[in-house]
């Protein structure tokens, strides 16, 4: 019988959530066996110099989603690719179904990821509407290992759900033990701005920004979580772009609420001069909702992370073509939504965060990785260097850096929204589920198909928690003596 060949990272330093300490890793077939001093394997990694970290896992991501009238064109393939390349092990990408079933959605989805994905992956099902065939199949949708439910406050006419669908889906999901997530953005107001500046000419992408001002989002942030506090359910923000936003997620989780908060990596970095941009083609590449904001809005993000009323940095990967952006040449309404990221997600995290002093490595770890785990009960399986978990690892050189280049990216798209950046914090390697898929230098392609489905049980520890405290405190009937009744009602 042939015995499954090991591995050794050996002369690293282990930077995980919590702590940092210098130790080998031994990996046996596909997970950790043992992690200490003078580990041998039938083959060594050389980390020194090196952080030895859990594989980023990018929850946010719309690989070949369709979407206004196209389809995203960064594939299952190319995506997944560019994601081992830039460190990250996983993705969670968005079921949009368009009907009530939501079940073919899912295979759908589940048949191009399969087919095409080298790294692990896990889907979020989208709620677009309610009806009994929905609340029906959400329960089949769990039962297939999908814990969590997007809903769409914004593009209204297309995905848009009411609040009282979004309530009605959200005591669905505290039923089903499933995390709702949101897209946060009041899409009655947008659509209202989108109309007025149509009517006033401003046809550019500039008004694409104008159209959705911070006011927006941190209304519906707002409404979104009072929505979840009324089901009894956690909720998570996705994209959460500016301080009004942030604000309210803030406050929420200083009044105990369960409320997490996903800034994305672009938003903390770019900002909003991009509209204005003389080069239609540049300002129309970033076109992306929530739009990029200013400094202050990045502070605040930035301030969330390190303050922990942030968890979460995702990307948001939804890539479009410069052909595809055209659609909107003459109306920025029309402008694919979406922009590209998860190649250059941790480095230019590393960069800006780390290297800048606004993040410790391991809060990095937690941001990146190991927070999401938790919060999408996938953890310790992912999100963990530990032994038993998924040796989903990324080894990461803090000297080696290179500009960002379209030019030389993994990414199929024919440009890049971090053009010209300096990053350092690169993979040497890196490594799912036991197999070196990335290793710097080489331009090895990993096999598609490799990846796996990795399905997520309902019921994590903040949604028992929050149920039980809810169950506990819930509105009850006054049991009264019916002697101190009135008598003849
Ligand atoms: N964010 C964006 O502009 N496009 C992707 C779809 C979404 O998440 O709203
Ligand atoms: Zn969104
Ligand atoms: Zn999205």
């Amino acid at each position: 019988m042939s015995r499954t060949r090991s591995i050794v990272i050996k002369g690293g330093t282990i930077v995980a959530a919590d702590r940092s300490y210098e130790a080998d890793v031994l990996i046996e077939g596909e997970t950790i066996a043992a992690i200490g001093e003078n580990l041998t394997g039938d083959s060594v990694l050389d980390a020194s110099g090196a952080y030895v970290m859990p594989g980023g896992i990018d929850p946010h991501t719309h690989l070949e989603m369709p979407f206004m009238g196209t389809t995203a064109a960064e594939t299952w393939e190319s995506g997944t690719f560019a994601a081992l390349s830039g460190g990250t092990t996983m993705v969670v990408d968005f079921v949009i179904p368009d009907s009530e079933n939501l079940i073919g959605a899912l295979d759908a989805w589940e048949a191009r990821a399969s087919r095409q994905a080298s790294a692990d992956y896990s889907f979020h099902m989208c709620v677009t509407g309610w009806s009994e065939p929905i609340f029906e199949a959400m329960e089949a949708v769990v039962a297939r290992g999908v814990n969590s439910f997007k809903h769409f406050m914004a593009y209204k006419g297309a995905l848009m759900v009411d609040d009282d669908q979004m309530f009605a889906s959200f005591q669905r999901c505290a039923a089903l033990g499933a995390l709702p997530l949101v897209h946060a953005e009041n899409g009655d107001i947008v659509a209202a701005l989108q109309q007025k500046y149509l009517n006033e000419g401003i046809r550019g992408p500039e008004a694409h920004a104008y159209s959705r001002p911070p006011e927006v989002e941190g209304e519906a942030v707002n409404r979104a979580i009072m929505i979840a506090d009324a089901a009894g359910v956690p909720v998570y923000i996705v994209h959460v772009s500016c301080e009004p936003a942030h604000e309210a997620i803030r406050r929420a989780r200083q009044k105990g609420m369960r409320v997490y908060g996903e800034p994305l990596v672009q938003h903390l970095t770019l900002d909003e001069a991009v509209y204005q941009h003389p080069d239609w083609d540049h300002a129309a590449q970033r076109v992306m909702s929530p739009p990029f904001r200013d400094k202050r809005h990045q502070d605040s993000l930035w301030a969330g992370l390190s303050a922990g009323s942030l968890q979460v940095v995702a990307t948001d990967h939804c890539a479009f073509s410069t052909a595809q952006k055209r659609m909107g040449l003459s109306d920025f309404t029309r402008i694919p939504n979406g922009t590209g990221g998860l190649e250059d997600r941790l480095p230019v995290l590393w960069t800006s965060g780390v290297e800048t002093g606004r993040l410790t490595p391991n809060e990095f770890v937690a941001v990146t990785s190991t927070n999401i785990a938790r919060i999408l009960n996938l953890y310790p399986r992912k999100g963990a260097i530990q032994p038993g978990a998924d040796a989903d690892i990324v080894v990461l050189d803090p000297k080696a850096g290179k500009t960002i280049r379209a030019s030389t990216q993994k990414s199929i798209i024919d440009y890049n929204v971090f053009e010209g950046v300096e990053v350092r914090g690169l993979p040497r390697f890196t490594l799912s589920r036991g197999e070196v898929v990335y290793c710097a230098g080489r331009n090895e392609a990993p096999r598609p198909g490799r990846g796996r489905f990795i399905p997520r049980p309902a019921f994590a520890p903040a949604h028992r928690a929050l149920s039980t405290w809810k169950a506990l405190v819930a509105p009850r009937a006054v049991s009264r003596d019916p002697a101190r009744m009135p008598i003849g009602v």
